[in-house]
This record gives structure tokens, sequence and C-alpha cells, in this order.
């Protein structure tokens, strides 16, 4: 049977004033899928995940997430739309004076009406024991590691029970054995939630052991598509240069 395809982006194209950012971007993302995001700092990762929950809009080309066009989506229905895709933050984006519990319920209470304080309850337990961190419920953000923000950040996400997860350099500044056990989180999502990810990160043994297939945004075009070691085999200077740059420094 072939795949479901939840994410679809067709000749996407944006610009600011004179730098051309992304030019005639293509890429499809299947359901259950993790795809990893590589490209040089500054070549339109971040634009291009904006665009995908409608917080930019597109000068042309054609995008759908779960099969809905996301520049024609506004008001109620934007709003719907994002519960279904979990934008993880690349610097965790938690709330400095709340608790963790407060910190996890606050997507909820605000996205989900309605809700009892034992479901409340029961969700926010649900996701720190999905991301391991139940003994830290009660602790300020302030007193976590880097490793463990980052993994407080995904259950905030997890906790809406999103469709899609979009990581924005899930690994950054942690030391490699805590990258390992994010790498397993990201693994783990996508076996339990059945989710459909898009990574973006610079880490390449992060890219090999969570992207499905990874797609490499050379001269904004995703030039090359498929998995780690098809688009690492290629001898293109620009890809083996990305290759040897993160390997030898
Ligand atoms: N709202 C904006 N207005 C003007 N220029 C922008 C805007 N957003 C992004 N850019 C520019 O678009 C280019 C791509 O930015 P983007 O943040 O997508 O890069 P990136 O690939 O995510 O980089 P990094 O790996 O460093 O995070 C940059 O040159 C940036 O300055």
């Amino acid at each position: 049977m072939a795949s479901e395809a939840v994410i679809v982006i067709e000749n996407l194209r944006k610009s600011f004033g004179n730098l051309h950012v992304l030019q005639g971007v293509d890429l499809t993302v299947n359901q259950n899928e993790n795809v990893v995001v590589l490209g040089r700092s500054g070549t339109g990762k971040s634009v291009l995940i904006k665009i995908l929950v409608g917080l930019l809009k597109p000068d042309s080309g054609y995008v759908s997430v779960l099969g809905q066009e996301v520049e024609t989506l506004k008001g109620r229905e934007l709003d719907q739309f994002r519960q279904k895709v979990g934008f993880s933050f690349q610097n965790s984006a938690l709330y400095d004076s709340m608790s963790i519990r407060e910190n996890l319920e606050f997507p909820l209470v605000r996205n989900v009406r309605n809700l009892s304080r034992a479901e409340i309850d029961r969700a926010v337990e649900e996701a720190l024991d999905d991301v391991g961190l139940s003994q830290t419920i009660n602790q300020m953000p302030s007193e976590l590691s880097g490793g463990q923000r980052k993994r407080i950040g995904i259950a905030r996400t997890l906790i809406l029970k999103p469709e899609i997860m979009l990581y924005d350099e899930p690994t950054a500044g942690l030391d490699p054995i805590t990258c390992i056990d994010i790498n397993n989180l990201i693994n783990e999502v996508k076996e339990r939630y059945k989710a459909t990810s898009i990574i973006i990160t610079h880490d390449l043994t992060c890219a090999k052991a969570t992207g499905d297939r990874v797609a490499m945004l050379l001269d904004g075009k995703f030039e090359r598509v498929g998995t780690f070691d098809d688009v690492f085999a290629d001898s293109d200077e620009r890809v083996q240069q990305f290759y040897n740059y993160n390997f030898v420094n």
C-alpha cells in the first residue's frame, strides 16, 4: 500500500527583498515518516517551517499539510490546524517563572476547553512519562539540565497529541550522550504516536539516527533527497563540504 502524503510542498518560493531564500522547494513527507532537513545557516530552514505552520506566507507555490492548503487557513481553522502540528523550538521556550507542571498545562488549558482537573493532571503525567522525566513535575526549568529542558519542551508539544512534529535543532548545544537520548526520543515519538516529523538539524549523527530520509537545502532548493547514505554518497562539492565540516570540526 502506498504511504499517504501528509506534507506536500511544490515549487515553493520565498524572498525578502533581494534575498531569494526559497527558490522552488519541492518535498513530500509521508505518514509516519521522519524527514531531516539539512542546510547551512541562513539557507531558509526556519523560513520553511514557518510557512508550514502558517506563520509566514509564501510568495508562490503550493503547500498542503494534513490535506489543508495552509495559506488559505484563517482564524479558528488555523488554530485547530496548529493544534495538530507540534512545534518544538530550538531554545525549548519554557516559561522560567512556571513550574514544569504549569509549563505543560499551559498549551492544554489554552487550546482544549472544558478539561477537568483530573484530565489535565493525567495528561501532564503521561507527557512527562513519555519523555522519562516524571520526577521533575514540581521543579522549575532553571533547575534542569539543557537536555532535560529539551525533553520537557518536547513533552509540552506532545501533550496536544499532534499528528505532525517539527523539531528545530533538537540536539543543539547538548553533549554527545544526551544527543543520543534525544535522537532515541524522536524515534520513540514516531513509533508511539505514529507521528510524522520534520527535524531541522546541523547534527549529522542526529540526521542519521532519526531520518528515514534526509533533504539537503542547497541554493534555495532540495537538490538532494534520500536516505542519509545515498545523499552523502554524492560527490557534489557542497554535499561533501557539509559532511566533512560536521565531522572534522
Ligand atoms: N521575517 C524576515 N524578514 C527578513 N529576512 C528574513 C526573515 N526571516 C528570515 N529572513 C532571512 O532569511 C534567511 C534564512 O533564514 P532562516 O532563519 O530560515 O535560516 P536557517 O536556515 O534556519 O538558519 P540557521 O541554521 O542559522 O537557523 C536569512 O538570511 C534570514 O536573515
